[in-house]
């Protein structure tokens, strides 16, 4: 709110401004009358002449040209008939308007010019208004006294529509614009006289307004709201700009200035005070601020902000992933968890998982789970009927359109159920005998708690898409079977070379540890920014398989965990993770007590979590819902144009940008699969494992092929080369929810690094991409002697570049992501035509004469960049270097959800003559400190910080240089 009183110092000034908005308060107050009289005036004429004409121009008419249809002469006569002075305004009117709009014909009573712009009363001014009410005779039985723009005289006084439009004239032409308080208090009584007369405006309740709001103006306590106050100091903007075109007045210019002024410091204040409430606003909710939402851009925080004003709730949903070896357990453990599998009212696949199952389950008030499907009704209901009951919903909407929107509705069942029950409570105090069945219902599930239960594929052929799924918003349960030996080599009939890469035996505390990296390398917590909360139960199985007594197993247990945590380096943030108390369970028992327990202690845990009770939008249970229907519709993927169709059905649409918010915070959550780019934004993957699925057609199993086909199928499994044939043959083995989203199925493919289409490397045409695929993942052929590769003699080379993984810790699909993104980049390197392309060793041509060449080993990715010319000079290609470690870096970076790095970049002693594994190897940014670092491998010597860097790393090496001088 603001006061006239703050805008000039000048007290003629201010009461200057003061008549400027009496005035506009006079209008206001005539406005219901003169409005209605237009209108009554415009159907009499139209009652009488009958038909319309909308041909005749003004000119027409005003000519005598003969109207056609013989209307609009008798229209304007009729105009004339009800002229005080028969002088009309021409220029004004549009005759051809008239039929259609009244304020036309109002306007022939207007000023001679001026208003042709006008088509309201809303946009006509003052003065316009007035003089329709002067110039038009139909105003005379409105108004008490005899209505006449003759000057007072001894007999007669002046009529107060007359003063009133002198009033106006003499304010918005002064040329001084002062008003004296002697004039300013002749003005109020005129208009306030003038809007109480006692024929028609006395009864009038906009008249009274204005009546109320003038005294308010003189008493100088109406306050403008700040909209209110910059809509009158634009009009007098404008109006002083129109002034000072004609003439040069300095003090008008002044004037002016301090206007436009005035006007700048309202915007300013509105700005600050909107973004102060925005402030505490996001204040109060930060705390509450999802951390995912944290690490949005600006626009996309304000948007969450936004959705949050109209209503927001907690939300506490646990991810429980159940992830372990194939066979032991899982699938046991989690039927023993969900009522309806433990007690067999549901039926559930007795297979062996593939990908991954996900069973959305609620919290029963005995602390049971049972499966959402059945109380989907009752959990969206109750949420959306503690919305309604709140009011959230309705307080930016008119109630009527909102009842209208609710009617829209009709034929969905869970809003109308909630609406139902919302409306119950509101209508009767306490709730009667009727109302038992919904209280029932409800009580049941009091608890806002959801479980969503994810039931990993234990077999090792998944692993490279699990890691998809894994996220800290979750709780693990890491599943064990006591009666295998951590030692025990894993079978191979597993699939297990395609996740060992060049590790050829894998034992169940590979597996074991492979998972626990798997989850700390996916939780962000790596900057060591926030402090780990344990997250990680782990769990034997076959309890009744193992030797003892119960306490003896129990023991044994320990002491197998104990084991298997304590090949972790001593100071590993893993064990952050682990969570004190373990479970030891015999699955074929589905009443042992411990079943019990674990799900207490899982919801225990989660509650502990920084998401616990984060705070989103109250819109998005809708858009949630209508996901969930699409999944219970056994959709597994759906076009964004359908989740677009779907939102606009709901009561409160997202929009698209509100809902590509919605859907990026699902994915980042896990709990759908939506990338924003190219054509992949055009689709929502609505059950990961959809994703899985369509990974699992690209691994060579029984499939029946072609015989046309089976020569370059053997190609396939050989080299991993994917041709448009065996596409075909993969797609038309698939089932028909992947091969009917075929180019969908190929994007994803693509844009998760599982395939890639190489580049044509022949003089002339280098760099266009081929029409077949490489599947990185399955490339098995083990390359001859290493070194030969990553140190060939006698060739100028870099240094080896190192990417070390921290927590020792590399899953082998990051080394096949890393392939395919180079296989997009460069040209695979042939040797006696074939690609240079091997299990765990890579060969890409960089230009004629240089080569790179990637490989990995346990948990380091290195890369070497060789020039076949042996008198070529490296130094010419450093601008090379720099980019491929760039393009490498940023990949590897890319493959994590999070911000922090997982790896260091080191680089190899460059006099090492043969590159050895894990040998040499020196962490680039300590160089920043020291100009020498003594190599312990080779002979003795110092590898200088220009020899390390100056490779790979100018750019930095230059940095540190001017830095040092
Ligand atoms: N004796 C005994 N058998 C068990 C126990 N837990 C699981 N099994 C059996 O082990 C077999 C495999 O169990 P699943 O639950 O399917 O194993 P999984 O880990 O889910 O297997 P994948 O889904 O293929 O990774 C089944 O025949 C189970 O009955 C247990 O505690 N004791």
């Amino acid at each position: 709110m603001a006061s006239l009183a703050d805008v000039y110092k000048d007290k003629e000034r201010t009461n200057w401004l003061k008549a400027w908005l009496a005035i506009d308060i006079a209008k206001s107050g005539l406005e219901h009358l003169a409005d209605n009289e237009a209108q009554n005036f415009h159907r009499l004429i139209y009652s009488h002449v009958g038909s319309s004409c909308t041909s005749c121009t003004t000119a027409n008419v005003q000519h005598k040209k003969p109207c056609p249809r013989k209307i609009c002469d008798q229209v304007y006569q009729k105009i004339i008939n009800e002229h005080r002075y028969n002088s009309l305004s021409w220029k004004n009117t549009s005759a051809q308007l008239w039929q259609t709009n009244y304020w036309e014909i109002a306007k022939c009573y207007f000023p001679p010019d001026g208003y042709a712009a006008t088509s309201s009363i809303r946009d006509t001014d003052f003065n316009g208004v007035i003089s329709f009410m002067l110039n038009c005779k139909r105003f005379d039985s409105s108004m008490s006294f005899p209505i006449t723009t003759g000057k007072p005289t001894t007999r007669t006084s002046a009529c107060l529509l007359y003063k009133a439009r002198e009033i106006g004239k003499a304010v918005r032409h002064s040329s001084v614009m002062k008003v004296t308080d002697v004039e300013l208090l002749d003005y109020f009584t005129t208009l306030s006289n003038l809007l109480n007369d006692s024929c028609y405006l006395i009864g009038d309740s906009d008249a009274q307004k204005a009546v109320k709001e003038l005294e308010e103006l003189k008493k100088d306590t109406l306050l403008l709201t700040t909209a209110e106050m910059i809509c009158l100091l634009e009009a007098v903007d404008a109006t002083l700009k129109k002034r000072l075109k004609d003439v040069v007045d300095t003090s008008l210019n002044e004037l002016r200035d301090n206007t436009a002024l005035c006007i700048d410091e309202i915007k300013d204040y509105i700005d600050t005070w909107n973004q102060s409430t925005e402030t505490s606003y996001k204040k109060s909710c930060e705390d509450k601020l999802p951390k995912d939402v944290q690490q949005l851009d600006e626009k996309a925080t304000t948007l969450f902000y936004k959705a949050l004003k109209h209503g927001k709730e907690q939300v506490n949903n646990i991810r429980l992933m159940v992830v372990g070896m194939f066979g032991v357990g899982k699938t046991s453990l989690v039927n023993n968890l969900i009522w309806e599998f433990r007690n067999k009212t549901h039926t559930k696949q007795p297979l062996s998982t593939e990908g991954i199952d996900i069973h959305r389950c609620k919290l029963m008030t005995d602390g049971d789970w049972c499966l959402d499907t059945e109380l989907i009704r009752v959990k969206f209901g109750d949420r959306i009927e503690k919305v309604v009951s709140k009011n959230t919903v309705t307080a930016t909407e008119d109630h009527e359109t909102f009842k209208e929107r609710i009617a829209l509705h009709k034929g969905d069942e869970i809003l109308q159920h909630g609406i139902k029950v919302a409306k119950r409570k509101l209508e009767t105090t306490s709730l009667d005998e009727s109302t038992n069945e919904i209280t029932t219902s409800l009580d049941e599930s009091t608890n806002e708690i959801t479980v969503s239960v994810w039931d990993f594929a234990g077999q090792t052929l998944y692993y490279s898409t699990h890691q998809f799924f894994l996220n800290e918003r979750s709780i693990y349960v890491v599943v064990m079977d006591m009666t295998r030996s951590l030692k025990d080599i894993v079978s191979k009939s597993d699939g297990i070379g395609i996740w060992c890469g060049l590790v050829d035996s894998c034992t169940y505390l590979d597996i074991f540890k492979f998972w626990l990296n798997a989850i700390h390398m996916n939780s962000d917590y790596q900057s060591g920014e926030r402090t780990i909360k344990p997250n990680v139960i782990l769990v034997g199985t076959r309890k009744d398989k193992m030797k003892g007594s119960a306490e003896e197993k129990e023991e044994n247990m320990n002491l197998y965990f104990d084991n298997a945590l304590c090949s972790f380096d001593k100071h590993s943030p893993i064990f952050n993770h682990i969570y004190k108390n373990r479970f030891l369970v015999n699955n074929l028992c589905p009443e042992d007590s411990a079943f019990a327990e674990l799900r207490k202690e899982i919801i225990s845990l989660a509650t502990k979590q920084d998401y616990w009770d984060e705070e989103y939008p109250v819109r998005w249970i809708h858009m949630e819902q209508t996901l969930d229907k699409m999944r219970d519709k056994k959709r597994q993927i759906v076009k964004m144009k359908d989740v677009e169709k779907e939102d606009l059905e709901n009561l409160h649409p997202l929009g698209i940008e509100e809902l590509t918010l919605f859907l990026e915070l699902q994915h980042k959550q896990g709990n759908i699969i939506f990338f924003n780019s190219g054509a992949l934004k055009d689709f929502v993957v609505l059950a990961p494992q959809w994703i899985i699925e369509a990974f699992k057609c690209f691994i060579p199993h029984n499939q029946k092929i072609e015989a046309t086909v089976l020569k370059d199928w053997e190609e396939y499994k050989q080299y991993a080369i994917l041709k448009p044939n065996v596409l075909d043959e993969v797609m038309k083995n698939s089932p028909p929810y992947i091969h009917e989203y075929r180019s969908a199925v190929i994007n994803y493919m693509e844009y998760l690094n599982v395939i890639a289409k190489p580049l044509t490397s022949e003089e002339g045409i280098t760099g266009i991409p081929l029409d077949f695929h490489i599947v990185p993942c399955l490339l098995s052929r083990a390359p001859p002697p290493l070194h030969i590769f990553t140190s060939p003699p006698d060739k100028p080379q870099t240094p080896v570049l190192a990417f070390v993984f921290c927590g020792k810790f590399l899953p082998p699909s990051f080394f096949h992501r890393l392939v395919a993104v180079c296989i997009r980049a460069w040209p695979i390197c042939q040797e006696r035509g074939q690609y240079c392309l091997f299990n765990g060793l890579a060969i890409f041509t960089l230009n004629d004469t240089y080569t790179l060449r990637i490989w990995y080993m346990d948990y380091i990715i290195y890369a070497r960049i060789v020039c076949c010319s042996e008198n070529e000079q490296l130094d010419n290609f450093i601008w090379l270097f720099q980019e491929v470690r760039r393009k490498l870096k940023k990949s590897l970076k890319d493959f994590f959800y999070q911000s922090s790095s997982v790896f260091e970049e080191c680089i190899q002693c460059p006099d090492m003559k043969v590159s050895l594994h894990n040998e040499g190897l020196f962490i680039v940014k300590k160089f920043k400190y020291t100009n020498a670092i003594a190599c312990r491998v080779c002979n003795p010597h110092a590898v200088t910080r220009s020899n390390a860097m100056k490779h790979w790393f100018k750019e930095k090496l230059d940095r540190i240089e001017t830095d040092d001088d």
